[in-house]
């Protein structure tokens, strides 16, 4: 039997994605371990209520409503609570401890991205965020890594799940925008507050951190033009289907291109028609797909789970790649 170095790993939360990330962590241990060249331990999974009821059934003696505590001494701190606070107080606890951190946090990383990497990289330490732009697909490494080298026109894409599966219903069911998040809801689609997703804030700041990476700057989240998805009548869908289109909500990145003084950057969310021959008319349900134009490698295209029932083992795949990158 080989023996593996251990990395220790706290996980921050519990909800939606932290328990199943927990479960994975705990049954396919020795896998990842085999994957990883180092064994995963889970510490502890920091939450606020003890006794509050899980998607998924977790040893009690795991659990701590003592975050900080959890922090240190951990190789690894994985932060699913979501939100701005204690989130960002605790990443740059974890972080000036030496620890590698790994977040799907996108509210976080659109308003406090750049404080959080340079308390990253003051410390030499890691922080993985795949998990926080359009679930499964792996974007942000190819935009960070792959396309370093390249020069990146535009990036466009549905990026939220929800509203994806909302207007998806409307046009092909016939549903009321209402019924529809009703769905979205139950399934687990919807953020906590769902406002966030049908708004478009959610895709705002999804298209805050890969505007970020694409163009190499920081692109402040009200820079983001944002109109999300409650103004789309049932009229207006059946009206667009008529007319050979398909309303999809877009997240679209580009640069403006100067030649004379340094290009500049454009970031917007809002309903859009997309022809029906168009490879993003054909991405239904919560899925997600991004469009990458890039100068040398063309045109790139990402698709896969965005949100959901389903977005748990996507997300897991999102977030558990990065602890196997970490090692
Ligand atoms: N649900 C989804 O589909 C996706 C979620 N994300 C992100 O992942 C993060 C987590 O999302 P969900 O699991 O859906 O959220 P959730 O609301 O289901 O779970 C949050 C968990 O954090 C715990 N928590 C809250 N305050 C805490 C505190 N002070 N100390 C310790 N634990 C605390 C809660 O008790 C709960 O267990 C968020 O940043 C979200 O934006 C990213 C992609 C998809
Ligand atoms: N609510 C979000 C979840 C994933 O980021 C969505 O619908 O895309």
């Amino acid at each position: 039997m080989i023996e593996y170095r251990n990395v220790k790993v706290a996980l921050l939360g519990a909800g939606s994605v932290g328990s199943q990330v927990a479960r994975l962590l705990l049954e396919q241990g020795e896998e990842l371990a085999g994957r990883a060249g180092a064994g995963l331990e889970l510490t502890g999974i920091a939450v606020r209520d003890l006794d509050a009821q899980r998607d998924v059934e977790l040893p009690r003696d795991l659990f701590t409503t003592d975050a900080e505590s959890l922090i240190l001494g951990s190789d690894i701190v994985v932060e699913l609570i979501g939100g701005i606070e204690p989130a960002r107080t605790l990443i740059l606890q974890a972080l000036g401890s030496g620890a590698d951190v790994i977040t799907g946090n996108k509210a976080l990383l659109a308003s406090h991205g750049p404080e959080l990497f340079e308390a990253a990289e003051q410390v030499g330490a890691q922080l993985y965020y795949e998990a926080a732009v359009a679930g499964a697909i792996p974007i942000i490494r190819p935009l960070r890594e792959s396309l370093a080298g390249d020069r990146i026109l535009r990036v466009m894409g549905i990026v939220n799940g929800t509203t994806n599966f909302i207007l998806d219903r409307m046009d092909t069911l016939g549903e009321s925008l209402e019924d529809a998040l009703e769905q979205a809801t139950a399934l687990g689609y919807a953020e906590a507050d769902p406002t966030a997703d049908i708004e478009g804030y959610d895709a705002a700041q999804k298209a805050t951190i890969l505007a970020s990476l694409a163009f190499h700057t920081s692109v402040p989240l009200v820079a983001v033009h944002r109109e999300g998805i409650t103004g789309v009548t049932h009229e207006q869908v059946v009206a667009a289907r008529k007319a050979g289109y398909v309303v999809k909500l877009l997240a679209i990145c580009e640069r403006l291109l100067d030649e004379e003084v340094s290009d500049g950057v454009a970031a917007r969310v809002h309903p859009a028609l997309v022809p029906l021959g168009h490879p993003l008319a054909a991405v239904h349900g919560a899925k997600n797909a991004v469009f990458v134009e890039a100068e040398a490698a063309g045109d790139l295209m990402f698709y896969g789970a965005g949100a959901g029932e389903s977005r748990r083992r996507p997300r897991f795949s999102a977030i558990s790649c990065r602890p196997l990158a970490a090692t």
